[in-house]
């Protein structure tokens, strides 16, 4: 903290690349690549079948429903991210800590037992549970607005526009939860343990750094948001409401040249499942 390694999102891109080749901009992808399959199936189901459960299509439910899946998912992020952090600060080469995401999983089961695989539960829950109700709920809110309606030509670039907006405010909602959360899992990778829990880091780091301490990479978090969630909004609104024209169509009859429109009024929202 006192002697900050990158001057910015720019010089660490650079560094890394300078240092480890574009390589270097991938490690730790394993661990997501394997568990955000899992991740966002359980989110979008849970977050469907929740809104189902609360009866009707409101805004607070819209929060409730996807602050519920936000919590639940982390049984899986938690792990998923302390993999990830671990393996994206290890330095590279033959003396690396850890060979892979499952390797360092199981260094760390064996060394701190199940505690240990959960470092972090709690900061992730402080993130993930308001930000997933922020994602969902300006998603149902921003598509509407937007009039997003399946026959619609302007239907993708619309769903695009609004998942990555939801992306980046759900991501804005809870950032410095997340810095806390990242130092949690990181601290003693490289030496003795500096943090007692979340409220001694908050404090030690607020001291070392001000208030600017919560926002650091929150840029390169931006710059990744937005694309990422754009996608997976559109891709699961898509696919849904050609499923449910699936699911209307009768036995036999020809496939539909466009996905077929549901009856009703407004896009069904995925949170509709
Ligand atoms: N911490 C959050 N903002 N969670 C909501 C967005 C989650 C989304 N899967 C992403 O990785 O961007």
């Amino acid at each position: 903290m006192e002697k900050p390694q990158y001057r910015g999102t720019l010089h660490c891109f650079q560094s890394i690349i300078r240092q480890e080749s574009v390589l270097g901009l991938y490690k730790g992808l394993g661990s997501p690549l394997m568990g955000l399959t899992f991740i966002n199936a359980l989110v979008f189901g849970v977050q469907g079948n929740t809104l189902r459960a609360l009866g009707r299509d409101s805004p607070l439910n819209q929060f409730l429903a996807g602050a519920a899946a936000g919590a639940i998912q982390c049984v899986i992020c938690c792990p998923m991210e302390l993999a990830k952090t671990r393996l994206q600060l290890q330095d590279a080469g033959p003396a690396r800590t850890y060979r892979g995401s499952l390797d360092c999983l199981a260094q760390i089961y064996r060394q701190e037992g199940l505690r240990g695989v959960n470092r972090g539960m709690a900061s992730t829950l402080l993130r993930e549970t308001p930000s997933f109700g922020v994602y969902f709920l300006a998603y149902d809110v921003l598509t509407r607005a937007l009039g997003c309606e399946p026959e619609d030509r302007l239907l993708v670039p619309k769903l695009l526009l609004a998942g990555g907006t939801s992306g980046i405010l759900s991501w804005l909602s809870t950032y410095p939860v997340d810095v806390v959360k990242s130092r949690l899992q990181a601290d003693g990778l490289r030496g003795a343990p500096r943090y007692r829990g979340i409220l001694d880091c908050v404090r030690q780091s607020y001291r070392a750094e001000g208030w600017r301490v919560f926002t650091r990479g929150l840029a390169s978090t931006l710059l990744r948001a937005f694309p990422v969630n754009a996608a997976t909004f559109a891709t699961v609104t898509v696919v849904l409401t050609y499923a449910r024209g699936e699911e209307a169509r009768p036995e036999g009859d020809a496939l539909p040249a466009a996905p077929a429109a549901p009856a009703g009024p407004a896009l069904a929202q995925p949170s509709s499942l």
